[in-house]
């Protein structure tokens, strides 16, 4: 038990999975662990499960720890199955416990494992839980990597545990990182890359939250427990999420009316907003293409608008989409929007000439695939003339891709 020690009466109570994992769309090939925390305090709590394949394993070996009628909270950082995924096994042992975690987090597991009739606390950002003898201390961290995440900091022992965030993917008994056989930076930054990097601007966002932290350990929920230098770990997050800046962004428009001109506007001020140079270019009939051209190719994200007309574009937008396919546009993001009055074929067509060509089209499924958001609106589609509401749909796509710009 002794060797699970983290910090006073806190233990590892994980589980080592060495086996080659499979983890989105990728094969884990050192393994992983998946870290749950036990803290015996007077309240004794539980910070994160295990695997769902392992929950019943996980409930078992736990006994050696507590009598699990004893455990009084069962805290969820976050609730994807690999973390949460021992909750129904625990829950129905620890009949008293009351499971603490975000609104949308309380949501999401009373769904996924039926457990509407069980004691939920809710936390928001900087709630404190005093658990008779420790005081955790709770941060909400959108995004981190979905959206329901939080992070939990145990005040007295100066122990961060933030479930996904600082994780690396390597199976050990080792626990530490200073008594891990070989160097773990680059697997560390593997996972960042991975999991993290698509929501770096949330990574900032959490980095300003801890460092107002005293923090003596990491405990994430895969790998090494970061007991030496944890602070070299959180400048490196802080490093590879920061902005890169001096990006450039094109808009280019067709338009009967100005709806789609409106469009534009907001999509430019929301951009200017956020730090990044736009232009606007309203593409007629006799549109100059050698112009155009020099202007896609020193821009890094381009949207083409048009509305639609007889279920077609409208203006000089097609001539431009005619070249696009010539070009290298490989680094670059696509976006395709436009109003429309009941179809919008013209968004649709343009979309197909970006599938056309070796730009980064920007569609509900890149977004989805890159962000793990599935609430965000692309193509960018406005009934007529942009309202309230479709201002603010506007504008929150137009924040993700200033988020994949900022890479
Ligand atoms: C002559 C004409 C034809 C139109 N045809 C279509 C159409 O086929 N499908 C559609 O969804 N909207 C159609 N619309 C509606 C426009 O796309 C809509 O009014 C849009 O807001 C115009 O935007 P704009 O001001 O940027 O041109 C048509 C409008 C006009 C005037």
């Amino acid at each position: 038990m002794n060797d699970k020690l983290i910090a006073k009466n806190s233990y590892w109570v994980g589980y080592v999975d060495d086996r080659k994992v499979p983890f989105h769309r990728l094969t884990l090939e050192k393994g992983t662990t998946y870290n749950s925390y036990f803290l015996d305090t007077e309240k004794p709590t539980i910070i994160d499960t295990v695997d769902i394949s392992f929950g019943r394993n996980f409930v078992e070996e736990l006994k050696d720890y507590i009598e699990l009628e004893k455990i009084q909270y069962i805290v969820i950082n976050h609730v994807e199955p690999d973390h949460s995924g021992g909750l129904p096994a625990l829950i129905n042992k620890a009949k008293q416990a009351t499971i603490v975690t975000t609104e949308l987090g309380a949501e999401e597991l009373k769904e996924m494992y039926k457990l509407h009739h069980k004691k939920f606390m809710i936390i928001k950002d900087g709630d404190t839980l005093d658990i008779g003898g420790k005081t955790l201390k709770f941060f909400e961290t959108p995004f981190l990597h979905t959206e329901e995440t939080m992070i939990t900091y145990s005040v007295e022992d100066k122990v961060l545990y933030p479930c996904d965030i600082f994780s690396t993917h390597i199976a050990t008994d080792k626990l530490f990182n200073d008594l891990a056989p070989e160097d773990i930076t680059e697997d560390f930054k593997v996972y960042y890359s991975l999991i993290m990097h698509p929501h770096r601007p949330y990574v900032q966002d959490m980095i300003e939250k801890i460092r107002k932290l005293d923090i003596d350990i990491i405990a994430p929920s895969h790998g090494y427990v970061l007991r030496d230098k944890p602070k070299k770990y959180i400048d490196l997050y802080d490093e590879m999420s920061k902005p890169n800046k001096d990006k450039n962004a094109l808009i280019l428009f067709s338009t009967m009316t100005g709806n789609t001109k409106r469009i534009s506007k907001h999509i430019a001020e929301e951009l200017e907003l956020q730090g990044i140079k736009t232009e606007m270019m309203n593409i007629k009939e006799n549109v100059d293409i050698d112009d155009v051209k020099e202007k896609i190719k020193s821009s890094d994200a381009i949207f083409f608008g048009s509305s639609t007309r007889y279920a077609d574009m409208v203006g000089g937008i097609e001539k431009v989409l005619k070249i696009l396919k010539y070009m290298n546009l490989e680094e670059k993001l696509g976006i395709a929007f436009g109003s429309y009055g009941w179809s919008g074929e013209a968004v649709e067509v343009i979309k197909d000439y970006l599938q056309d060509t070796n730009i980064k089209l920007v569609d509900s499924s890149y977004v989805i695939k890159t962000t793990g958001m599935d609430n965000i609106k692309f193509p960018i589609r406005v009934k007529f003339n942009p309202d309230k509401e479709n201002i603010e749909e506007v504008k929150a796509s137009t924040r993700v891709i200033k988020d994949m710009l900022v890479s």
